[in-house]
């Protein structure tokens, strides 16, 4: 299956499906690029990188740079020694970064392509189900000690190869992770998308795979809606970070891997269901959704060892916040979307209901 991404500043197209590695050898005759860079980690390399390989044109020369797996990854460091990597192997303005792995690796590739000889050319190659969202518009970054995604750069992909064959060997926890960001689509823009995946998935562990391929493709549509308005988050966008201000203080602050994106982005969902109510009124039955993230496996509550305000100075860090308030995305019914800069008393009593 293709979809096409458009953004203000270019169109790309998304091919997803058992197949999609196909497509690489033409992308990359089109496109003319000179020498491809793959840049995984060290456990989807071990997986899969021969399987992206029998699909690599033999005749482009090609390198590999393998990073540590998970957050690890997006640090000055690593994206340092990537850099290095690509001048020691001469890659120059027309060759092409193959981001291979999750969003931690799409989204460290995706830095190293935009300020490479200030900026080459990028595809990514997903194999996660959060990737669905992290792989497309364009957001690309690594981390500082004091924020999430705090260095980085807009810079869209040449193409998204989302091979659905990868996802068969995902441990649970990252299943749950990627499902989460299907949840927060579904949250922001379609309340029958939600309704479907409260009733059709109950268990992440056997999910069958025309029901994922229908989540991914639905994702991804609401997800490319988004960034054809607003490419560079000046405004609506920032609807696609429903869920994360206190979702990324979690992973954040709970050290990376306690918590996956998606899981502290599941709690962040749920404190802002509860914000939403009291400030927009929104009715909805935060009881029941609770109810089946639990079944899913999802913690649904925030971390006991949590302290309000330190938690608060984080969020006020946020990228989202433009004031002395922090910006949270709320919802006034499901699938509409409002931002609002918060009161701390509103969001200190309802951090305490949501402790443990
Ligand atoms: O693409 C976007 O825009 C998003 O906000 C998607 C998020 O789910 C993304 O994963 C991410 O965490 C971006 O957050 P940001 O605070 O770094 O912009």
């Amino acid at each position: 299956m293709k979809m096409i991404v458009r953004t203000a500043s270019k169109s790309y197209p998304v091919f997803i499906g058992p197949a999609s590695l196909d497509e690489l050898g033409d992308l990359v005759v089109q496109n003319n690029y000179t020498k491809l860079l793959v840049i995984t980690d060290e456990i989807v390399g071990s997986l899969h990188l021969d399987t992206l390989k029998a699909n690599m044109p033999q005749e482009i020369p090609s390198v590999v740079y393998t990073v540590p797996a998970g957050e690890k990854a997006k640090q000055l460091t690593v994206f340092e020694a990537c850099i290095t990597h690509a001048l020691e192997h001469g890659l120059d303005r027309k060759s092409c970064i193959i981001a291979f792995g999750g969003g931690a690796v799409g989204d460290l590739a995706g830095f190293v392509a935009a300020a490479y000889m200030r900026g080459i050319s990028f595809i990514q190659v997903p194999t996660t189900i959060l990737a669905h969202d992290s792989a497309v518009g364009g957001k690309t970054a690594i981390n500082h000690r004091l924020g999430k995604n705090m260095i980085g750069a807009f810079h869209q992909p040449d193409a998204v190869l989302y091979n659905t064959y990868f996802l068969k060997t995902l441990p649970i926890k990252e299943k749950r992770s990627g499902f989460a960001e299907a949840v927060k689509h579904a949250f922001i823009s379609d309340p029958a998308f939600l309704q479907y995946l409260m009733t059709e998935i109950t268990d992440l562990a056997t999910i069958a795979d025309d029901k994922l391929a229908y989540i991914l493709r639905r994702g991804i549509e609401i997800k490319a809606g988004v960034v054809s308005v607003d490419e560079r988050e000046s405004g609506l966008r920032a609807i696609l970070n429903f869920g994360h201000t206190l979702g990324h203080v979690i992973e954040t602050s709970k050290g990376y891997g306690i918590f996956a994106h998606g899981e502290a982005v599941m709690v962040g969902m749920i404190y802002a269901l509860h914000l939403s109510e009291q400030v927009t009124g929104l009715r909805f039955s935060i009881g029941d959704f609770v109810q089946w993230a639990k079944q899913l496996g999802y913690q649904t509550t925030i971390p006991d060892d949590l302290e309000f305000q330190q938690v608060y100075q984080t969020m006020l860090r946020d990228k989202k916040t433009l004031s002395d308030q922090p910006r949270f995305v709320l919802l006034e019914e499901i699938g509409k979307p409002v931002i609002v800069d918060m009161d701390q008393k509103i969001l200190e009593n309802t951090f305490s209901k949501l402790k443990k």
